[in-house]
């Protein structure tokens, strides 16, 4: 699979604004996958364990379509790249193009949050997402069960790429002040590291950008301007301030955590 980040050299791959120049296009990526989704109906359905029969798994329907596409696109590499983490580790299966080497840039851990954000996703994500006009009217549409499945596995990768660039972003600035993140990390101090990583006025900014993104990107042009749009913007801007950045926070937090593992910094 292709990886946005330039890992060609290790200092462009760690340089902060190449790191953040690569969330916001990613923005771009995530909006346009939600918009996708949120042309069909919730569908509750697909993520209920039983609902729809599946003859050898007790999967979610949506979950039976995620996972068998994971094990496709594991053997052809997608998860052999540092931004690439799979929702079914379980599922993963031998390679079927020779492996690749890329450059070692990120130090060896195990954090992968999607359970936590394929939960958010289903609980919270898409119901604030889908339009309120949908929900309401539109309450199930069994023929658009594998269109939302389909659109689900491509929103799902895309918000679990942004969230796991989070080990990219602690890595640098793990490596713009050792000091002090070897004393926070000696010290187990989840809180303080927290604190040291976040930026609150880039916060605000990828808020306000992605209020803007998805006004403009749910119009049409040539639209009425009063016309609702295609996606919720403020669900979609809920799904950065309670979930996305969120995340992203807890996984440059938790690849600190491991960052000292085997070293002997001191
Ligand atoms: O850009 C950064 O410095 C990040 O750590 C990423 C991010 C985000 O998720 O957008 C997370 C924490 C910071 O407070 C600011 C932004």
């Amino acid at each position: 699979m292709d990886l946005v980040l330039d890992l060609s050299d290790a200092s462009t791959a760690l340089s902060l604004p190449h790191i953040r120049y690569q969330l916001i296009r990613l923005e771009d990526t995530v909006l346009y996958h939600i918009i996708e989704r949120a042309q069909f109906p919730l569908n509750a359905t697909i993520y209920e364990a039983g609902a729809i029969p599946i003859p050898n798994s007790h999967l979610s329907f949506s979950d039976w379509v995620l996972r068998e596409q994971e094990k496709l696109q594991s053997q052809i590499r997608r998860y052999q790249s540092p931004d690439e983490y799979p929702f079914f580790p379980d599922a993963m299966q031998p390679l079927l193009l020779p492996p690749l080497a890329y450059p070692k840039v990120l130090y060896p851990n195990d954090v992968n949050v999607n359970s936590e954000l394929k939960r958010r996703y289903v609980s919270n994500i898409l119901p604030g997402c889908c339009m309120k006009p949908a929900r309401a009217e539109r309450a199930e549409a069994q023929e658009n069960y594998g269109s939302a499945a389909t659109a689900d596995v491509s929103a799902l990768q895309a918000l679990s790429r942004r969230i796991h660039f989070g080990k990219f972003v602690a890595e640098s600035k793990f490596q713009s002040d050792p000091q002090t993140f070897i004393r926070l990390i000696k010290a187990e101090d989840r809180a303080g590291i927290d604190a040291a990583i976040t930026d609150a006025k880039v916060e605000r900014k990828v808020l306000e950008r992605l209020r803007m993104k998805a006004d403009m990107y749910g119009t049409d042009p040539g639209m009425n301007a009063e016309a609702p749009r295609k996606v919720d913007v403020d669900g979609v801007v809920a799904m950065y301030k309670d979930h996305v950045i969120p995340l992203t926070k807890v996984v440059e937090v938790e690849y600190l955590m491991q960052r000292l593992k085997g070293t002997e910094w001191e």
